[in-house]
């Protein structure tokens, strides 16, 4: 179930908010600047399924966002237990970072934490198949995709380059919670 924690930037050990009403979230997240919607991820991809039969599958929704902001690229991620590279991934994306553009993912598979570093609040966003998120550019955040990943999320960009990061060099990812 999707769900939003909210904690502030100087205590990691007690959250100040906590929902799993999509709705709630939603208005929370858009008061932020954060886009969240609950999109139909209802196509049938099978076990584990190639980008080609993800975008594929998913065209109608890309071709939904590039209509209404013009975005230029995407690709898919897809993450299970059995990759050999997710350690190193898990680690990667569990470093603060910013990007140049909005970050928007649509969850097709599995589920996987958003960390929003925003107002003097961290923002856990627990986002599953069927999510759609849109992080605003240079919003400080990372991601847990857990120990055991198990997700697949279409990526879009407004450029031709694809995923491109800068990491803050913060350390305050270390001390929030984790994907199980
Ligand atoms: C569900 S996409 C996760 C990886 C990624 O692209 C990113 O930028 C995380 O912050
Ligand atoms: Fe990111
Ligand atoms: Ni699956």
């Amino acid at each position: 179930m999707s769900a939003l924690t909210i904690f502030s930037d100087r205590e990691a050990s007690q959250p100040v908010w906590h929902s799993t009403e999509a709705e709630a979230i939603r208005e929370r997240l858009n008061a932020k600047g954060v886009r969240f919607e609950r999109w139909e991820a209802d196509r049938d991809l099978g076990e584990n399924p190639d980008a080609e039969t993800v975008i594929k599958a998913y065209q109608h929704a890309i071709d939904r966002l590039v209509a209404e902001k013009g975005y230029q690229s995407w690709d898919v991620i897809s993450m299970r237990a059995d990759n050999p590279q997710k350690t190193v991934l898990r680690e990667k994306f569990l470093s603060e970072h910013t990007h140049g553009e909005d970050e928007v993912r649509f969850f097709v598979e599995g589920a996987g934490l958003f960390c929003l570093h925003l107002d003097g609040e961290i923002l856990q966003i627990l986002c599953e198949k069927n999510d759609l998120i849109s992080v605003p550019a240079g919003t400080p955040h990372w991601f847990d995709m857990g120990s055991s990943p198990h997700f697949t999320a279409i990526r879009i960009f407004d450029n031709q380059e694809g995923w491109v990061a800068h990491f803050t060099g913060d350390k305050i990812a270390d001390a929030y919670p984790r994907l199980a």
